[in-house]
């Protein structure tokens, strides 16, 4: 029986994994992580990641041909193919703070798979990482690994998207393995491919040279936020000269060659990579002495954060240009639906901006704790993926003074001045704002950073109306948007 072992038992790990397992009831696959919570998560009713259809996928394998478990050395050292699915974060000091991939945790994964290993192993990169990340392994593997024990490095970077995994893990738009182009290195690429082909048709999956295989990844996300970044420049310019987002973007997307997916204005992407893995394409560039593409990929998260940052302001102006005192409605705090997740949710950056107007928050996300959201709140940039010991938790008293995490979204909004929606759950949109309009303070202002609500509709209820990229209000039209 083949056997897997995935390092890392997180956002991508978990699902992946499931599926592997539930695809190939042949192969025993096994998910490992230092961290005990996680693993003791994955082995209970409450999985520790919020992910529609993971449940079921797990109770048909877990047990069968799927376990977790804390015992990295054994189980690497027992797999035939080793998947790392660390996580990668930025860099938070020293050379390249702020831009470059932080492989700490990667590179202490390779040298326990060298030093635990004791038959030949396949390993395969899953984490997202610079390129030329695979040749650092292999001088790793090679320099430290038992003798006569050999590696072969893939790259197979993980295209799913959060809240749709298992979707995305079913019916991949494709599978990528990048390998070595010698005998080692192609019978290596065929092992991926046969785990992959029990499912996956042929002609999606892919076989690339290492480079290109880690270079892609990025570059996929790098195009992914850039379509965001480019809708919503287009919905400032929307909001100054009053045409609608949604009619340009529906119109620009009809062209076949630009399509219609992704090209949603919104008060900023988020998620654990979209601005990470363009930091690092960044530095790369910058260390290949490429500074013109390195600036022109920056642009993306420079427009992101003008995105977010004119939010607030669009808040602030709109209410005689303070907040302070003022109590306003988040409806949402994940960074996108269908996932409890809040690594570099943009409700971070807007809340921490009315937080600095002195504004009394009360939040309302269906998937997201009080404590998540307590921590997000006190954590400095970049900190949200290093361990949770180092990361600073605001004060009890702090939080009871400007910020309630609240259970629905009618309690968010009592007695509030302005609603402001930053994730785009479904129940957003059939929420009864007459209620809520009826239990705010007025005027009541309503700031749809997500473009849920149908503006004429509230209009008429009487609120006070901003919708990312849409005609403005008359209340807003002479409002500065842009500090
Ligand atoms: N979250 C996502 O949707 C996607 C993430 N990726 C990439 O996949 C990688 C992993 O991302 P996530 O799963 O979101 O991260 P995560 O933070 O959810 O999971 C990583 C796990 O690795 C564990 N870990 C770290 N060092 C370890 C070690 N030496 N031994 C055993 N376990 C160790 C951590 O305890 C953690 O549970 C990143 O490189 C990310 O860029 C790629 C595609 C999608
Ligand atoms: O490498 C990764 O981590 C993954 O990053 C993204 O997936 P994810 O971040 O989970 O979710 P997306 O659906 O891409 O959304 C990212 C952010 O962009 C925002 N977004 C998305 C689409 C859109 O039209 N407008 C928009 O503002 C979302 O609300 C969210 O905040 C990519 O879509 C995946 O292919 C990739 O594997």
């Amino acid at each position: 029986m083949v056997k897997i072992c995935c390092i890392g038992a997180g956002y991508v790990g978990g699902p992946t994994m499931a599926v592997i397992a539930l695809k190939c009831p042949s192969i025993e696959v096994v998910v490992v992580d230092i961290s005990e919570p996680r693993i003791a998560g994955w082995n209970s009713e409450r999985l520790p990641i919020y992910e529609p259809g993971l449940d079921d996928v797990v109770r048909q394998c877990r047990g069968r041909n799927l376990f977790f478990s804390t015992e990295v050395h054994r189980h690497v050292g027992d797999a035939d193919i080793v998947f790392v699915s660390v996580n990668t974060p930025t860099k938070t000091c020293g050379l390249g703070a702020g831009k470059a991939a932080d492989l700490t945790y990667w590179e202490s994964a390779a040298r326990m798979i060298a030093d635990v290993s004791r038959s030949d192993k396949i390993v395969v990169e899953k984490s997202t990482v610079p390129v030329k990340t695979a040749e650092a392994i292999e001088k790793i593997l090679a320099h430290n690994g038992a003798r006569g024990v050999r590696f072969q490095i893939l790259s197979n970077p993980e295209f799913l998207a959060e809240g749709t995994a298992v979707q995305d893990l079913f019916a991949p738009d494709r599978v990528l393995i990048g390998g070595r182009d010698t005998p080692e290195g192609r019978a290596a690429v065929r092992a991926l491919r046969d785990v992959y082909a029990r499912w996956v048709p042929e002609d999606r999956i892919i076989a690339t040279n290492l480079w290109s295989a880690e270079l892609s990844k990025l570059a996929a996300n790098a195009f992914l936020a850039q379509r965001i970044s480019s809708v919503n420049a287009i919905s400032a310019l929307c909001e100054a000269t009053g045409a609608d987002v949604t009619q340009v973007a529906h119109s620009v997307g009809k062209d076949a060659r630009i399509g219609p997916r992704f090209l949603a204005a919104s008060v900023g992407f988020g998620g654990s990579c979209f601005q990470k893995d363009i930091l690092n394409l960044v530095y790369i560039c910058e260390c290949y002495g490429l500074p013109e593409v390195a600036g022109y990929w920056r642009e993306v998260i420079r427009i992101n954060d003008y995105q977010k940052s004119r939010f607030v302001n669009r808040v602030v102006s709109s209410m005689f240009n303070t907040v302070a005192g003022k109590k306003v409605a988040v409806l949402g705090f994940a960074f996108k639906k269908d996932t409890g997740d809040t690594r570099e949710t943009p409700a971070i950056d807007v809340c921490k901006g009315l937080l600095g107007d002195k504004a009394v928050v009360s939040i309302y996300d269906p998937q997201v704790t009080g404590e998540q959201v307590a921590r997000d709140l006190a954590m400095n940039k970049f900190d949200w993926d290093h361990p949770r010991h180092l990361q600073p938790v605001m004060s009890a008293t702090d939080l009871a003074k400007q910020v309630a995490v609240v259970p629905d979204a009618y309690e968010a909004a009592r007695d509030a001045h302005a609603v402001c929606i930053l994730t785009e759950w479904d129940e957003f949109r059939t929420l009864d704002y007459k209620r809520m309009f009826d239990a705010m303070h007025k005027p009541a202002f309503i700031f749809d950073g997500r473009n849920v609500i149908d503006p004429a509709k509230l209009r008429d209820i009487g609120f006070v109306v901003y919708a990312i990229g849409k005609p403005l209000d008359d209340w807003l039209k002479d409002m500065p948007a842009v500090a």
